[in-house]
């Protein structure tokens, strides 16, 4: 089930290489490896990555050009047992994502059982049109042995028989040794439909760059207190203007957002003594930012408490959900 014959040279001599464009998104319980293997495809770091689940909450784009393809890859929340207004909106945004993309990917961790989450997901799969290509990601191979390499990609080929998913391909990769990564997309690529490139050469993503601005810092927040605040930092970036009267090769970006957490007693955990941790917290993610939008940053943090966000619908509108 792949069309490499397409790409194969025609009897002219010249390339019949159709160009290809088409969305792909790779779905998977928290944590499976979705953004880094994003990220490793893209090239640079688009998505946002942790260690803990649950931290992509938007879905942002990276495009992978090539001379044959372009590539668009869409990532999205974990897909998880709703037990908030929050994970059903986010289930719901998953959802819809899959059936707009030409391609799904289900990633599996290397280096663990196929649990009830992966069956979760992969039963979500079946149910999706026949027409729509699923492949399977093994993901983290870097972290196995070859044997329970071998093991797992027999699992995942029988999990496909079992529920009903028609795999196209079942593809190991390591996003962080970069291994088979190249691959993976040679395998993407002939499942797109043929299509003139969607996206100008050198757009990495189309979310808008105050999302990214403030999932860095959301990121950033969560470092070292995710077992204290799991899932209860937001944040929404206010302003973002340059410093008006700067010289022209010395441009300044303001940068005004705030971190919403839940509760007052959250304030301190944040905060930390004297503001040391947000501080910290500050200096850390606007060096990332400073990186991602290529000029220096002024950047103020504010922390605000919005009741009980994660219930409420109003709140949730307010913070882009
Ligand atoms: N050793 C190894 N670790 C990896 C690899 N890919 C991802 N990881 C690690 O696995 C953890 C989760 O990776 P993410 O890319 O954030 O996973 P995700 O599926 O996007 O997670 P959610 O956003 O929670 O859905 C991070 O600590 C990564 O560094 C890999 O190829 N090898």
């Amino acid at each position: 089930m792949n069309a490499m014959s397409d790409s194969s040279p025609s009897r002219t001599g010249q390339l019949a290489t159709p160009h290809r464009a088409g969305f792909a998104c790779f779905v998977g319980r928290p944590n499976a490896g979705k953004s880094t293997l994003t990220n490793a495809l893209v090239g640079t770091k688009v998505a946002i990555t942790s260690n803990r689940p649950q931290t992509t909450r938007h879905t942002v784009r990276g495009v992978v050009h090539r001379p044959d393809a372009q590539l668009v890859l869409v990532d999205t929340p974990g897909l998880h047992k709703p037990r908030t207004l929050l994970g059903e909106r986010l289930n719901d945004v998953v959802r819809t994502t899959w059936a707009e993309v030409d391609v799904v990917g289900l990633c599996i961790p290397a280096d663990q059982r196929i649990g009830p989450g992966d069956r979760f997901i992969a039963k979500e799969l079946a149910g999706l049109r026949k027409r729509t290509p699923k492949i399977a990601v093994v993901t983290k191979t870097d972290l196995v042995d070859q044997s329970a390499l071998a093991e797992q990609l027999i699992a995942v080929d029988r999990l496909g028989k079992e529920l009903g998913v028609d795999w196209a391909e079942i593809v190991p990769v390591s996003a962080t040794a970069g291994r088979q990564v190249e691959l993976l997309a040679d395998l993407l690529v002939p499942l797109l439909p043929e299509s003139p490139p969607l996206y100008p050469d050198g757009d990495l993503t189309d979310e808008p760059e105050q999302v990214m601005v403030a999932e860095l810092i959301r990121e950033a927040a969560l470092e070292g207190v995710r077992d204290e605040l799991p899932h209860s930092i937001a944040v929404v970036v206010e302003e973002m203007l340059p410093r008006e009267g700067r010289p022209a090769d010395k441009p300044l970006l303001d940068i005004h957002a705030n971190v919403y957490i839940e509760r007052p007693s959250q304030k301190g955990i944040v905060i930390g003594p004297k503001g040391a941790r947000l501080k910290d917290v500050g200096v850390r993610s606007r060096q990332q930012i400073e990186a991602l939008l290529g000029t220096p940053v002024y950047l103020d943090l504010h922390v605000k408490v919005a009741k009980d966000w994660q219930r409420d619908p109003r709140q949730l509108r307010k913070l882009g959900f």
